[in-house]
């Protein structure tokens, strides 16, 4: 062990997702088994900057594995992109020794992460743990896999109600930037067609689709409109369509936060178990400014650097045309 890890932090940041709490638990628990110190801090790096930095046990993360959301809280912390804030935050480490940190959270998480590692000399491992599944060095984040199980489960509701009233869907789901939810779900539901952030959406091939399927008999449709799709909201989307295409009794439903909470998949699970023992194991190695992500179903490391100028989902244009063949 590095002598001077003896105390180790660990903090969630950034939007929550199912996995996050497994995750904190192997973390704790690791650290504990080596003999460490463990502290948590309480809602991200504004946790820091409040000093709410606690003690931990291995009983404190007990019964926590099955559930959604982050018992240490998450924060979006706009001080903490200040260097007056992260002055504060490292200053409240030092009284306390505390020499690692391991985050868990997505693209900015680690930004702020990794400009405070290299300001302070703070030794950093990151968890990429986010829904959107938009990190580079890690084919899954933490999360991804049991939002698009919810939204699976959510389409399939609405298709029932879809099909009995020969009615038009158009669903909207999260990926800010990131299109990978909603291409997986409109796989997953059998969707008639997906608008995605990464590519520009032609209403007019839009509507034809739509009207092949209302000329071949199909009697719903299922539109998944992507949240950062730029040609706008899945509301804007169905009123553009409803002009033009008045087959269908149109309706909309935006999914909203529902998809982030919710008791973590199996994989997510097991995911963030891995993750959260190799980021305590990878750090006691002296591994600092790194990523802990799954790669071929093996733990990976990715440099800080390279998981954020890589970073963003690369659309899938063989799986887009697959969705588009399978739903004629
Ligand atoms: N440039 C930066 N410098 C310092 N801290 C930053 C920076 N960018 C982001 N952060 C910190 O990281 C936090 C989380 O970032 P953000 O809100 O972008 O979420 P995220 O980690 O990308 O997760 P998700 O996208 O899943 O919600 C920010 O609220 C801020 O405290
Ligand atoms: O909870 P907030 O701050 O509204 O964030 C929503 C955003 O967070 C994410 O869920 C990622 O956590 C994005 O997909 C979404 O755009
Ligand atoms: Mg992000």
């Amino acid at each position: 062990m590095k002598s001077n890890l003896k105390n180790i932090a660990v903090l969630t940041s950034g939007g929550d997702a199912p996995g996050m709490n497994a995750c904190i638990r192997a973390v704790i628990r690791t650290g504990i088994y080596h003999g460490c110190n463990m502290f948590g801090v309480t809602q991200g790096y504004q946790g820091l900057i409040d000093n709410n930095i606690n003690p931990m046990d291995a009983r404190s993360v007990s019964n926590i594995l099955h559930m959604g959301g982050t018992i240490l809280k998450t924060a979006r912390c706009l001080a903490f992109k200040e260097d007056e804030g992260m002055e504060i935050a490292f200053k409240n480490l030092k009284a306390k020794e505390i020499h690692g940190l391991i985050v868990i959270g997505g693209d900015g998480t680690f930004t702020g992460a990794k400009r405070f590692g290299e300001k302070y000399g703070i030794n950093v491992i990151a968890i990429p743990g986010t829904i959107d599944n938009d990190l580079y060095g890690s084919d899954f984040t933490l999360g991804y896999d049991t939002a698009v199980n919810t939204i699976i489960e959510a389409i399939d509701k609405i298709r029932d109600t879809a099909d009995s009233h020969d009615r038009l869907f158009f669903i909207e789901v999260m990926g800010r930037d990131s299109g990978c939810i909603a291409l997986r779900t409109a796989i997953a539901s059998g969707a008639e067609a997906v608008l995605l952030p990464e590519k520009e959406t032609s209403l007019k091939e839009l509507i034809s689709k739509l009207k092949s399927g209302a000329n071949t008999k199909k009697s719903s449709s299922i539109v998944i409109v992507s949240e950062g799709n730029k040609y706008g909201g899945a509301y804007d989307i169905a009123k553009s369509v409803k002009r033009k295409f008045t087959h269908y009794d149109t309706k909309v439903t935006i999914l909203g936060h529902l998809q982030r909470g919710g008791s973590p998949s199996g994989f997510d699970r097991i995911l963030g178990s891995r993750l959260g023992y190799a980021a305590v194991n990878e750090m006691l190695k002296g591994e600092t400014m790194q990523m802990v992500g799954l790669r071929g179903n093996e733990i990976k490391l990715t440099s800080l650097d390279e998981a954020l100028n890589k970073h963003s989902y690369k659309l899938e244009a063989d799986l887009l045309e697959m969705t588009h063949v399978l739903s004629i």
